[in-house]
């Protein structure tokens, strides 16, 4: 559906000259949630700027639904953006307008018939929640009912693809978490393909098929959500999956642990295989396993989950446990500092 080959953006000025994007390839699949995550100037802005040609590539081919953006005139690319909706972080509604105008305006703008218009912005505010908001305006809103309306209007030129632009960096939790529900029923509803920048691992972690690590203007990791979790190489794609699993053990807590029997980190998908392996372990071993810390956090189509394990044993007993977990499919890492 969305297919970026081989692009590199340079930004050229007099003073310097930043290759924001350095060869990216990514292929986004009809229908799915696809997630780019990076820190601060990692290109992921240049990049989702650049599927609707809000920036041009300098290199490389950029095809939407088949069409070849990369390639279109002027005219041609108006009518190619149509089908692709966008949402920011900073709402960009219309101040002086009323939520339905902030709706209704850009329609009319395409050359809708009015009673079109007016059934899409009334359907489209009734699929976000706020058919009652029509005759306020956004000084009157909450930051997630802008971002309602911003998904409205966007939704409203019944686009195929939609691109989220940080669209909760700038909401507080609870509001973030009714925003992500409702990209994801707009996903299976319209079966609008959701192309989205963030740099909370929580948003990968919620709504997303599969994702793309982005540093230095490079994809670095890309792939299915649960593979990244579970096989990620890069130290930068750890510290992102870190993030949702806080350790905070203390080094010297660690140090005189570590000299009593092996600290142990276990990662494991679905509930069904951490727990269970481990109290197998204290039954089958002379080893007592004292657990440090633990999350199991709940992906978009399995959970995942990740423990921290002191095995205190002798080191003949404590080895055949480890051994043991990992047959058991359990991904075990020594946590040493
Ligand atoms: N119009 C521009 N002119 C010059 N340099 C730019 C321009 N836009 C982006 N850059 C540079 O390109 C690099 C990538 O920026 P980009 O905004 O795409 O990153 P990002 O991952 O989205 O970061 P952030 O989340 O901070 O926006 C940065 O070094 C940035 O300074």
């Amino acid at each position: 559906m969305i297919e970026l080959k081989q692009v590199s953006k340079t930004f050229v000025s007099k003073k310097s000259t930043v290759k924001a994007l350095d060869n990216v390839s990514i292929h986004v699949k009809k229908g799915e949630i696809y997630g780019v995550i990076g820190y601060s100037g990692a290109g992921k802005s240049t990049l989702i700027r650049c599927v609707n040609m809000l920036e041009k590539p300098s290199e490389g081919e950029i095809d939407v639904n088949g069409v070849s953006m990369t390639k279109l005139s002027t005219n041609k690319l108006r009518e190619a953006r149509q089908n692709i909706g966008m949402i920011f972080q900073g709402f960009n509604l219309l101040k002086t307008a009323t939520v339905y105008e902030n709706i209704a305006i850009p329609l009319k703008l395409t050359g809708i018939a009015k009673t079109e218009i007016d059934e899409r912005v009334k359907k489209y505010l009734a699929v976000v929640g706020l058919e009652a908001k029509a005759d306020s305006f956004p000084s009157q809103l909450s930051g997630g009912q802008k971002q309602r309306v911003a998904i409205a209007r966007a939704l409203s030129h019944e686009p195929d693809v939609l691109l989220s632009d940080e669209a909760t960096s700038a909401l507080d939790p609870e509001t973030t978490e009714s925003i992500l529900s409702l990209l994801l029923k707009i996903n299976k509803e319209f079966g609008i393909t959701i192309l989205l920048i963030t740099h909370e691992m929580h948003v990968v972690q919620k709504i997303c098929d599969r994702v793309a690590v982005m540093e230095n203007g490079k994809v670095i990791e890309e792939g299915k959500v649960i593979d990244i979790f579970s096989k990620s190489t890069t130290d930068t794609t750890k510290k992102f999956i870190n993030s949702l699993f806080p350790e905070d053990i203390p080094t010297e807590v660690l140090n005189s642990l570590n000299e009593q029997g092996p600290v142990i980190r276990l990662s494991f998908v679905d509930h069904s295989t951490g727990k269970p392996a481990l109290a197998e372990v204290a039954k089958k071993f002379e080893v007592y396993t004292n657990i440090l810390s633990g999350n199991i956090v709940q992906l978009k189509n399995e959970p995942y989950g990740r423990m921290v394990i002191h095995l205190q044993g002798i080191q003949e007993q404590t080895e055949a446990a480890i051994t043991y977990l990992e047959a058991e499919g359990v991904h075990v890492e020594r946590v040493n500092l």
